[in-house]
């Protein structure tokens, strides 16, 4: 829960609505920015995470489910960046060296996010909306364990390649990159909830685009869920900082 310090008052009355949605273990619509990849995802705890939630982010959402992960977490459990690991991995192959992101690849950011991709052990395939909730929920399970200083073993519960995408979290927040990966993150820092949290960008039936920002607005409204925007989001990080 927020903590004493940082009364849930101090935040505009959207935030509000989203962190105590967060909160109840509910979905919210997490806009980035203007000029970024003007993008909406579903967003949701990992811990709260059920069949039918994965099954509603492949139908309504269409994009690719991930789980962001708080940077501090993400190191105490060994989970680099994908492009370290494979910049790593070129010295014994220079042909990935060609492929692995540079500087300057991406159109709207100076990097991605991505970590490894998992499956928890006791999956079978591990696609069926049942496999990915309990890889996602696992993932949010060892987060919080790991942050409780708990001793946990990655490998023990998860393998790699798997079909749940770990992303992770800049450790400066919205404050050194402004993607849905950190600015769900500080979502969950605000709402005091285990920071894994899944993401699942809105996508146009029709075109096969990006869903634009007032028909995933209006998907808002109709179904009752917030919808957030980065601005608000990077304005609400700076008044938490300060309460902590
Ligand atoms: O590309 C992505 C993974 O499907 C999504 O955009 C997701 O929102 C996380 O990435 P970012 O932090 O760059 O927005
Ligand atoms: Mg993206
Ligand atoms: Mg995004």
């Amino acid at each position: 829960m927020v903590s004493n310090a940082d009364s849930i008052e101090n935040y505009s009355k959207n935030i509000q609505k989203a962190i105590k949605a967060l909160q109840r273990g509910e979905m919210i619509l997490l806009f980035d920015l203007e000029g970024r990849e003007a993008e909406t995802d579903f967003t949701i705890a990992a811990n709260a995470v059920t069949p039918e939630d994965v099954r509603w982010m492949r139908k309504d959402a269409g994009g690719l489910i991930c789980v962001a992960l708080d940077s501090e977490a993400s190191e105490k459990l060994g989970l680099p960046f994908m492009a370290d690991i494979i910049r790593e991995a070129n010295q014994c192959s220079t042909a990935l060296n060609k492929i692995v992101e540079k500087g300057g690849d991406l159109k709207y950011d100076s990097r991605s996010s991505f970590s490894i991709w998992v499956n928890h052990r006791d999956t079978r395939t591990g696609i069926p909306d049942n496999d990915r909730a309990l890889t996602i929920n696992k993932l949010g399970e060892i987060v919080e364990k790991t942050l409780n200083g708990e001793d946990v073993h990655f490998g023990t519960e998860f393998r790699t390649p798997g079909h749940v995408a770990t992303l992770r979290a800049a450790k400066g927040l919205v404050h050194e990159r402004m993607g849905q990966t950190e600015l769900s993150i500080v979502l969950a820092k605000i709402a005091g909830i285990t920071p894994a949290m899944v993401v699942c960008e809105m996508l146009d039936d029709e075109t096969g685009r990006a869903l634009e920002k007032g028909d995933a607005k209006q998907y808002g409204k109709d179904n009752d869920l917030v919808f957030v925007e980065g601005e608000e989001v990077i304005e609400a990080y700076d008044i938490w900082l300060k309460s902590q």
